[in-house]
């Protein structure tokens, strides 16, 4: 199995408070992974360190063997949508797209192009509708920031909380894309979630976290909805 984040003895403290508190955990090639927990439990936290948003006060987190924070060659294959700071709001949906294609070498014809794949997932709420990005509801944001996320094709998809604020038929189509990044292009992928019953269904490995500590962490199987609902239901 190939190691794509290799994270040790990560610590995130604010205050006199320790959020993300991380001895040993390994992320392998290809997995699909759900970050569970609830509320403050430090699932965005860990995001902003595996990106280098923000720096860990201690440890240190490898991506490919190389630590996040020293090095750039995680960015040629590392996309992300973390929240609606991701976007450009006096853009429109086809600027945004445009400009984020023009960063990977796509012509604009190539980036029209490209989007037509997210037809369905778009349902004609996305493209040419001659509105900023600033004016489109968060949901439809969100399939703005993750179709431009997967534009460069990365290895390592990190999306927070991307089925929030979706109707139930885009979280549905949502699924299947995660489903066929997976299988088609072997994406490594981390997706944040308070929906277990989505999480369950695309992931093959759960990590829930409490106050900032990796609690379970465990291949899902037939019974993992349930041991989560009854986990969170204590
Ligand atoms: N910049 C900051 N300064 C101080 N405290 C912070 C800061 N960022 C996050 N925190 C705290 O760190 C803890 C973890 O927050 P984080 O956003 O990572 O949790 P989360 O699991 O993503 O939660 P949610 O499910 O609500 O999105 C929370 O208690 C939060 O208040």
């Amino acid at each position: 199995m190939i190691t794509m984040l290799e994270i040790s003895k990560l610590k995130k403290v604010y205050g006199s408070k320790t959020v993300v508190d991380i001895e040993e955990l390994q992320i392998n090639a290809g997995e699909t992974i759900g970050l569970v927990g609830n509320n403050g439990a430090g699932k965005t936290t860990l995001f902003r360190m595996l990106l280098d948003l923000i720096r860990p006060n201690t440890g240190q987190i490898l991506s490919k063997g190389e630590n996040v924070a020293r090095h750039d060659k995680w960015k040629d294959y590392t996309a992300s949508y973390l929240d609606e700071g991701f976007l450009i709001d006096y853009l429109t949906s086809e600027e945004y797209f445009i400009f984020i294609g023009g960063l990977h070498n796509f012509s604009p014809a190539h980036v029209m192009d490209y989007l037509n794949q997210y037809t369905e997932f778009f349902n004609d709420e996305i493209l040419n509708k001659g509105k900023y990005i600033r004016d489109f509801s968060k949901g439809n944001q969100n399939k703005i920031g993750i179709a431009a996320a997967l534009m460069q094709n990365p290895e390592l998809l990190i999306l927070d909380e991307p089925f929030a604020n979706l109707d139930p038929t885009t979280q549905i189509r949502l699924k299947s894309l995660i489903k066929n990044l997976k299988q088609e292009h072997k994406m490594t992928t981390l997706i944040s979630s308070h929906d277990l019953n989505h999480v369950t269904d695309v992931c093959d490995r759960i990590i829930l976290l409490e106050k900032g500590l990796v609690i379970k962490d465990f291949l899902t199987d037939e019974n993992t909805l349930k041991e989560l609902e009854e986990y969170f239901s204590e």
